[in-house]
């Protein structure tokens, strides 16, 4: 479990990274299919995954996906982020018990809307498993907490 480090949109910088480690369990496997009511039996079923290319069972992607957010919501840039957009490339699959190291780095700041984007990859072992970029609207010291209306004059 990560812990929780706020970053506010003026300490953030080009180049700043985050790594989170997970490996994943079976039990991460089943619970995911739970919530996300996605029980294709490639996830959950050893029979099943036999008959596949991939020969055991593997990772849902988004479960996968949901260990960047992870980083995101808790570190980099932390409470308070916006997830606004995120792309994703699954390259190679993700099996139970593998160790997944999540790198995320900011790439680019955006001012106007207090917006950074960042890349993202995984990897297990020397074998990127998924890449893509997030785009996250950031909290400011400056800005009027979300939501919040000027008042009436
Ligand atoms: C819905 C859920 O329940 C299911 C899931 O969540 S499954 C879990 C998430 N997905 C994965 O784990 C898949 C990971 N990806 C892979 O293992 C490989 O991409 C693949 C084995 C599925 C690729 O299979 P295949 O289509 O046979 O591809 P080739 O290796 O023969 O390559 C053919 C061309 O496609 C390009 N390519 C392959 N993968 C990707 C990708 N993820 N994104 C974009 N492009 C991809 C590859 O480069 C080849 O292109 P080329 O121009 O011909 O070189």
């Amino acid at each position: 479990m990560l812990e929780l480090r706020t970053l506010f949109y003026e300490d953030l910088s080009v180049g700043m990274t985050e790594t989170f480690i997970k490996t994943v369990s079976a039990s991460d496997v089943v619970g995911f299919a739970e919530v996300s009511g996605d029980r294709n039996p490639i996830h959950l079923s050893e029979h099943f995954a036999a008959r596949t290319p991939f020969k055991s069972r593997i990772a849902h992607g988004l479960y996968t996906a949901s260990l960047i957010s992870a980083v995101l919501g808790t570190r980099l840039p932390g409470p308070g982020a916006i997830y606004l957009s995120q792309s994703l490339n699954f390259k190679a699959p993700v099996h139970i018990d593998d160790e997944v190291v999540v790198t995320v780095e900011v790439i680019e700041l955006l001012e106007r809307g207090h917006r950074a984007r960042l890349h993202c990859e995984c990897h297990v072992g020397e074998t990127l498993v998924l890449d893509g970029e997030a785009m996250v609207k950031v909290p400011s010291r400056t800005a009027r907490p979300l939501g919040s209306r000027p008042l009436a004059t």
